[in-house]
């Protein structure tokens, strides 16, 4: 039997894919010890995991290094890699809006003027204001701490995620538009799905009951 491999987002999603897995039974010890190693084996189960940077995770399994991945709804979005989208994890919940100062809103709905939106998700906001057709975008992409450029004068607004709405409300900005929901995904490379049918329909239908039961 060949291993099945798992790519991981690490970082916000871990511990809940971890949780997850493991209600399953599709675990292995190595991985809870602390340590920097990357892969983890179940000889036993023939299973692999690896943790990856979140925005990676659908390229490994787009091109097969890994058959099955866990990732947000965001990362999917952005990325647009070939995979299957196989289940809603339920978990990871947040919104990918538009956001800025109070007035943007109505300049915003009038649609006049360029405006300048900063992000760590370019596609998703350049296919957002394509779609409203109203409005000429330049997008600036950033890497993180997205809220500081309207305040500091790099954009307009942000498009950017936001959970409990803290970061918005500390740094005094406000959701304009709601573009998504986002959640976390389960995703299968599309060869795999054929190869290792049963197996991986056998880890989709035990994830379902297990978020089913939750
Ligand atoms: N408050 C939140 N902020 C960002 N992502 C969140 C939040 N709540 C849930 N998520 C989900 O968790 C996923 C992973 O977020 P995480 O911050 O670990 O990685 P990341 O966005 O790639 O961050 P970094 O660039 O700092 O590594 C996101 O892609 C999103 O789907
Ligand atoms: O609505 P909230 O609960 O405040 O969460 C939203 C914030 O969390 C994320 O940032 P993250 O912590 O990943 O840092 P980053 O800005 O460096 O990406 C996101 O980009 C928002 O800034």
């Amino acid at each position: 039997m060949r291993y099945l491999t798992f790519a991981l987002a690490k970082g916000r999603l871990a511990d809940k894919t971890m949780e997850l897995l493991e209600s399953i039974g599709f675990t292995c010890d190595e991985m809870k010890e602390k340590s920097r190693k990357l892969v983890f084996t179940n000889e036993d189960l023939k299973l692999k995991f690896f943790l990856a940077k979140a925005t990676d995770v659908p390229t490994y399994v787009e091109y097969g290094a890994a058959d099955i991945g866990v990732v947000g709804k965001d990362t999917l979005l952005e990325e647009k890699k070939n995979l299957y989208e196989v289940l809603n994890l339920g978990f990871g919940k947040c919104r990918m809006v538009v956001a800025g100062p109070k007035e943007m809103k109505s300049k915003l709905e009038s649609g006049q003027d360029l405006l300048r939106v900063a992000t760590k998700y370019p596609n998703i906001a350049s296919d957002y204001f394509y779609h409203k057709k109203q409005q000429t975008v330049e997008i600036i992409k950033l890497n993180g701490s997205v809220e500081l450029a309207p305040i500091v004068g790099l954009a307009e607004v942000i498009v950017d995620i936001v959970e409990t709405g803290s970061t918005l409300k500390e740094n005094g900005l406000f959701v304009l538009e709601e573009i998504c929901p986002l959640s976390a995904r389960m995703v299968v490379n599309r060869v795999s799905m054929k190869m290792e049918y049963d197996r991986i329909t056998e880890l989709i239908e035990k994830a379902k009951k297990a978020l089913i039961n939750e």
